[in-house]
């Protein structure tokens, strides 16, 4: 059992303009910070609020990289989030699970011609290392068991009903596609072809 340590307001989004709370967490497992951020206090006035479980990516989420769509999806969904509330969990997951510095590693890979799985499998990583039980603890901490769940990752979907969280409906985020060298768009397609995503791969490889 997990239970809420704190919780405190906070303006969020590209000009802090979006009301919201930040939750941090006791009791939780893996030992790292995951934290929840909390709009419109859907937790407690939403019955099946609008959730989306987001693994971090420095390089995505704060420097808006090239390479992944990451920092777009936070943007989008906290620009829903303000529109219609909901609980952002921001999981602190990087690379897959697999850490910073070896996701850099992965990407020299990447760059040498290999997909992001095989560049994960060369390093002796499995394609995706992420767990997603301490994500059930944080809903079940904020008393949440029905959910709407924002994702392309059928394996996030699964995760949630494994652990008796009612998923109503799943929605998807857009395709952000960023064309060039060390663009996003073979890494989607792999997502899409070898890792199930439910992205519009038809959007993928349509030229700009
Ligand atoms: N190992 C590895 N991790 C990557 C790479 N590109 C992005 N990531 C990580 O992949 C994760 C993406 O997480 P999420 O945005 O939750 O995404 P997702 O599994 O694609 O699912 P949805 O976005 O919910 O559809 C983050 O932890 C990123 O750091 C890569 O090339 N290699
Ligand atoms: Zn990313």
């Amino acid at each position: 059992m997990a239970e809420v340590r704190a919780r405190v307001q906070l303006n969020v989004g590209q000009h802090s303009h979006i009301p919201a709370e930040i939750v941090s967490f006791s009791g939780l497992k893996d030992g790292h910070e995951h934290v929840a951020l909390i709009f419109n206090q859907a937790d407690t006035e939403q019955t099946t609020p609008l959730i989306r479980m987001h693994s971090e990516c420095l390089t995505g989420d704060v420097f808006h990289s090239s390479r992944c769509d990451c920092g777009e999806q936070l943007n989008e969904c906290i620009e829903s989030m303000h529109k219609q509330g909901g609980v952002l969990l921001y999981l602190r997951q990087e690379g897959r699970g697999i850490g910073l510095y070896n996701k850099i590693d992965a990407y020299v890979l990447q760059s040498q011609g290999m997909n992001t799985y095989e560049a994960n499998n060369h390093l002796g990583f499995a394609d995706d290392l992420r767990d997603f039980s301490d994500a059930v603890l944080m809903l079940k901490a904020l008393g949440l068991n029905q959910v709407k769940l924002m994702t392309n990752n059928p394996n996030k979907l699964n995760a949630l009903r494994d652990a008796g969280i009612e998923v109503e409906a799943v929605i998807g985020t857009q395709a952000h596609i960023k064309s060039g060298h060390v663009g996003n768009r073979s890494y989607l397609e792999t997502k899409v072809k070898h890792g199930a995503h439910m992205l519009d791969i038809k959007k993928l490889s349509k030229p700009e």
